[in-house]
């Protein structure tokens, strides 16, 4: 695996390969670093798919608030470096706030639709500087495929609009969430949590759980659902919620308060939930789809 800080080494290397394998695919799982098993996974899957794969690690001060991490944000390049080559990367690319930013950004690449609701009304701002540099890292590394969390889902929905929009050539690929024994979603941002903050942070998991089994009840609404997720997450002495929503899937809009029974098979929704613990931020979300009950459920 090779390191690289430029973006014209980075390009010349892509370039030397796409010559060299005139049929093959590249693959790019962007990230922040501090790579866990959650990184992992997107990285191997782009590693079996594609010949080519580049992972690019950059914490992007454009998508943190004034009042955010950027400054704490948990780095550690050795890391990043084992964890990557491990999982299959051909090229990690390691740009410094200069090589991304030489000058102040006039330029923006700002989604107007899905991002003034969930982590975008409680981040303001965010999804501005998300697509600002997931746009300049796609046009930089001209992937086949990107590979995304869906721990992250309005950031793979917020994506996904912006590469219609803009027509970027590459396709989306949504990942399933990697998470610990207990449930929770692994997350670099889980390194802040204190032994009893970590204890209570399963209650994200175990609300999203229970949202999953009450959905399938008869009578079930949204509004009921979306009571019953805040309800549940009191029962974590520590746990202070930014949003718990039930909306649709993938446009995120609120949906009519009728049952979920009596809506048409196959419709889709997610449970998404934000809760903080002291100064920690956490995320995860559940996607659920009318019709017939999944085996297990009925
Ligand atoms: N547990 C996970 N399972 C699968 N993908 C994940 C997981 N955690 C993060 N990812 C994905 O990895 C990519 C890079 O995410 P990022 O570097 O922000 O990691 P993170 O662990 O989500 O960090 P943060 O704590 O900042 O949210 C994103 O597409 C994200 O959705
Ligand atoms: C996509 C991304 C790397 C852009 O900085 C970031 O939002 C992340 O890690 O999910
Ligand atoms: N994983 C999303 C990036 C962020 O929280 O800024």
């Amino acid at each position: 695996m090779q390191i690289i800080e430029t973006i014209a080494e980075l390009r010349a290397r892509i370039a030397d390969w796409r010559r060299e394998n005139p049929d093959g695919t590249v693959g790019f799982v962007p990230t922040m670093g501090y790579l866990h098993e959650g990184h992992a996974s997107l990285i191997r899957r782009s590693a079996v798919e594609n010949g080519l794969t580049i992972v690019s690690v950059f914490v992007n001060p454009l998508q943190f608030g004034p009042n955010e991490d950027f400054e704490r944000y948990p780095r550690d390049p050795g890391r990043d470096r084992q964890v990557s080559e491990a999982a299959g990367a051909d090229l990690l690319f390691m740009p410094s706030v200069a090589e991304m930013y030489p000058r102040p950004t006039a330029t923006r690449v700002m989604i107007a639709d899905l991002t003034d609701r969930l982590c975008g009304a409680s981040r303001p701002g965010h999804f501005d500087g998300v697509g600002t540099v997931v746009s300049k890292l796609f046009h930089i590394v001209m992937p086949d495929k990107a590979y995304f969390g869906l721990k992250d889902a309005q950031q793979v929905a917020v994506i996904e609009r912006m590469v219609e929009d803009l027509n970027f050539p590459v396709r989306i690929v949504p990942c399933e969430t990697v998470r610990e024994p207990d449930g929770l979603a692994l997350s670099s941002r889980n390194v802040y949590l204190n032994a009893e903050e970590r204890r209570q942070a399963v209650v994200l998991y175990e609300t999203l759980k229970m949202a999953e089994e009450k959905f399938f009840e008869p009578g079930m609404t949204p509004g009921e659902l979306k009571a019953a997720m805040h309800a549940h997450l009191k029962r974590a002495p520590l746990a202070e919620t930014d949003y718990a929503e039930v909306l649709t899937w993938p446009h995120l809009e609120s949906p009519a308060d009728i049952p979920f029974v009596q809506m048409p098979p196959g419709s889709r929704f997610i449970a998404a939930l934000a809760v903080k613990f002291g100064r920690t931020r956490l995320i995860d979300n559940r996607l659920l789809a009318t019709g017939p009950a999944p085996a297990g459920k009925e």
